[in-house]
Formats: structure tokens, sequence, C-alpha cells
């Protein structure tokens, strides 16, 4: 088997959240101690790695960047290789990213080039976020690299193509939990108590009408509330509901205002249900903007010196904390096409493996050509 598709396989199996990637961790350690060692430094960081790998005349060093957490999500694809964690599961690629960061790495390891290389395997991207504090982290500070790339796969887009854009690429986000307390009682007396079930159903609708009534519909802007707790039993009414959800915007002006109008109508609901609520606004993320010039560089080269397709994509709402890292650090993300019929995020989520390789060859290919210019 392809050596990069059983690494894919075996950290599919082992999906750990954010800060808790501890297998994942020491898994990627012991592939890396497979490797020939002169040229590399490794330094953990939290749960994550920064692997330096030494050219032979560096000017510059070039970034490649990886996230490697999985989601809660319990798994349904019946694969011989299916999580082995309960309600764990590598259903955002993160371990397609893993395997490509490492298939590249393994190539520069044994092919040196001039310029170093910066290899960052980032805890927690799908919360409550790695990137920004290892940004800021000692070891980014001594190693930081002059431009940096990252990718994402695609299920909507074939394998053999890839799709990006200058500029825009990924939405702000924001978390937003809200909880409202009012007062419980006997489900036969309503006129007693002062229903969150009720509440809460009120400001789901609510919040929906932000998008259509607040937002330019030029510009745009998405709340989804993921997740509704509330209550204790069927004959009570409930004293306490919860809200769980995010919010994206295509710009961080766009995000304050969303933020203000949600406060108003949750002041709104304080009023009208005699609750108490409270918003906690969770982790945010900058969005994800690609270098103009860098990413027109990057298209040009792809489109010349590989067969690989490159598609002109538009901005999307996902969100990816990968853009702290690209607001201080030149360079790009792009979408890598892994036709699965299942998309992101659902627990039958199958990439199509080919694309391992493609994403390696054009990874490797632009970094020898950037890493050897003088
Ligand atoms: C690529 C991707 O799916 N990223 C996640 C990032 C989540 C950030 C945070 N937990 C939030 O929900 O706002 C996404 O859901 O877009």
């Amino acid at each position: 088997m392809n050596p990069l598709i059983k690494i894919r396989r075996d950290l599919h199996q082992i999906p750990e959240l954010g800060f808790q990637e501890f297998k994942t961790q020491a898994y990627l350690l012991t592939y890396l101690e497979s490797l020939p060692q002169e040229r590399m430094t490794i330094k953990k960081w939290e749960t994550g790695l920064f692997v330096k790998v030494h050219g032979i005349n560096p000017q510059k060093t070039i970034g490649y960047r990886t996230d490697i957490d999985g989601l809660p999500i319990s798994e349904q694809t019946e694969l011989p290789f299916t999580s082995t964690h309960d309600l764990r599961m590598h259903a955002c690629g993160h371990d397609f990213h893993m395997s490509i960061a490492l298939g590249v790495l393994t190539y520069f390891a044994r092919n040196q080039i001039n310029d170093d290389l910066l290899f960052v395997f980032q805890p927690a991207e799908e919360g409550p976020g790695g990137a920004e504090p290892m940004l800021k982290s000692e070891e980014m500070q001594e190693w930081k690299p002059d431009m940096i790339l990252a990718l994402h796969i695609a299920p909507e887009y074939p394998v053999g193509t890839i799709a990006l854009k200058e500029g825009l690429l990924f939405a702000n986000t924001s978390e937003l939990f809200i909880d409202l307390k009012g007062k419980g009682g006997h489900a036969a007396y309503p006129h007693q108590t002062n229903d969150m079930v009720v509440a809460a159903c009120t400001l789901v609708n609510q919040l929906q009408t932000i998008i259509s009534r607040n937002v330019d519909p030029l510009d745009s802007a998405v709340i989804t509330i993921g997740k509704i707790t509330g209550g204790t039993v069927q004959n009570i009414i409930a004293e306490k509901a919860r809200l769980e959800g995010t919010i994206r915007t295509l710009s961080p002006e766009s995000m304050k205002k969303v933020k203000h109008r949600i406060e108003s109508l949750v002041k709104g609901i304080e009023t009208g249900y005699e609750c108490e609520a409270v918003i906690d606004y969770g982790s945010m993320y900058h969005q994800v903007y690609n270098n103009e010039s860098i990413t027109s560089e990057f298209i040009d080269y792809i489109q010349k010196e590989t067969d690989v397709c490159v598609i002109k994509c538009k901005e999307a709402m996902t969100g990816e904390d990968f853009g702290y890292m690209l607001e201080e650090i030149p360079g790009l993300m792009f979408w890598l096409g892994v036709e699965s019929p299942f998309g992101l995020h659902h627990a039958k989520l199958n990439p199509n493996e080919a694309a391992i390789d493609v994403a390696v060859k054009v990874i490797a290919s632009y970094i020898s050509f950037k890493g050897n210019q003088l």
C-alpha cells in the first residue's frame, strides 16, 4: 500500500479533539523518527509540533501548515479503518492534511533544497483555535517563515483539481453561545413560569432575521445554531435553555454589526420573557486572505508546470484559524479536490485517497521552485 495512504488510515482511526491530540502527536513523532534526522529539528508545542527542515544555503524559510484535530461526530462510513474513538471522527479531512504534510516533509528530508522549511502541525483548528497561540509562541518567533502555505480538502471538486482565489477565501467566524434563565414549573401552570424553551425557539427564529433584514443582501453572512438544549423532562417547564452556534461574515466590520444585532435581540428576549440571558462568543477566527501576488504566481506555476487543473473559486463561509497566520505571514491556502459524495462535517465523509499524491506533488514541486530561488 502507498505509505501515505497507510498513514492516513492510521490517523483516521485515532481522531482527537483540540488540544487532546496526544496519540496523534505521538504517531507523528514516531513517523518523523523514521526519517533522516541530520537535517531536521523538531520542537513539541502543546499537542502540536514544529519541524524545521534545514536547507543547504538558506536565504529564507518557507512554511507549510497542517491542522491535526478531529470532530465530535460518530463515524458512519463503515470503512475497514473507521474511527476507533467513540464520538470522534476526522470528518474535516485533517487526516488527509497530516498525511500530505508528512509526504511533503519526507520528500524534503530526503531531497535538500537551498531554503529552510518549517512544517507546522497545528492542534485545535475546529476549536478553540491553535493557530493564534502557535503564531505567538517562542518557537514560531524564532523560526518564523517568510511565506506560508496550507490546503483544505474539498469534497465538491474532482481529484486532480485545486481551487483558490486571490484575496478573501474563507470567512470571519465567531462561535456563539447564549444561556437563557427564566422560571421553571409545572407543565400545567405555564402562567406561573417563564418558559425558556419558548424563549429559545423565538430567539432562534429572530436570529435568522439578522441575515435576511440587517445584512446587505450583496454582502453575506451566516448564523447557524447547531445545538439547542433546555429543560429536564417532558412535563416540567424549562428554567434554562442554551443555544450553541456560529457566525460567519465576509468582513470584520459585518461581524461587528451582526453581533450588535444579536445583542439587541437578546435584550428584547430578556425583556419580553422576563428572563436573564448571557452571550459568550467563544473563539473567533480571522478571515483567510490569500496574498495576491503569491497566489497569482502559484496559479501560474501550477498551470504551467503540473497537470493539475486550477479552478478559480468563490470565497466560502467556512472558517479556518490559518487566517491568523496569513494575517502576519504572506502566503495562501487552497482547496484540494477529493470528490466525496458526503461533505465536510458529515458522518459519511469519504474523500478519495488518490488526492493525497496529487497534493504532495503540487506542494513539493512549488516549494522546490520557491526554495531554490536565490
Ligand atoms: C474548515 C472548517 O470546517 N472549519 C471550521 C472552523 C470552526 C471554527 C469555530 N469552531 C466555529 O464554529 O466558529 C468551520 O466550521 O468552518
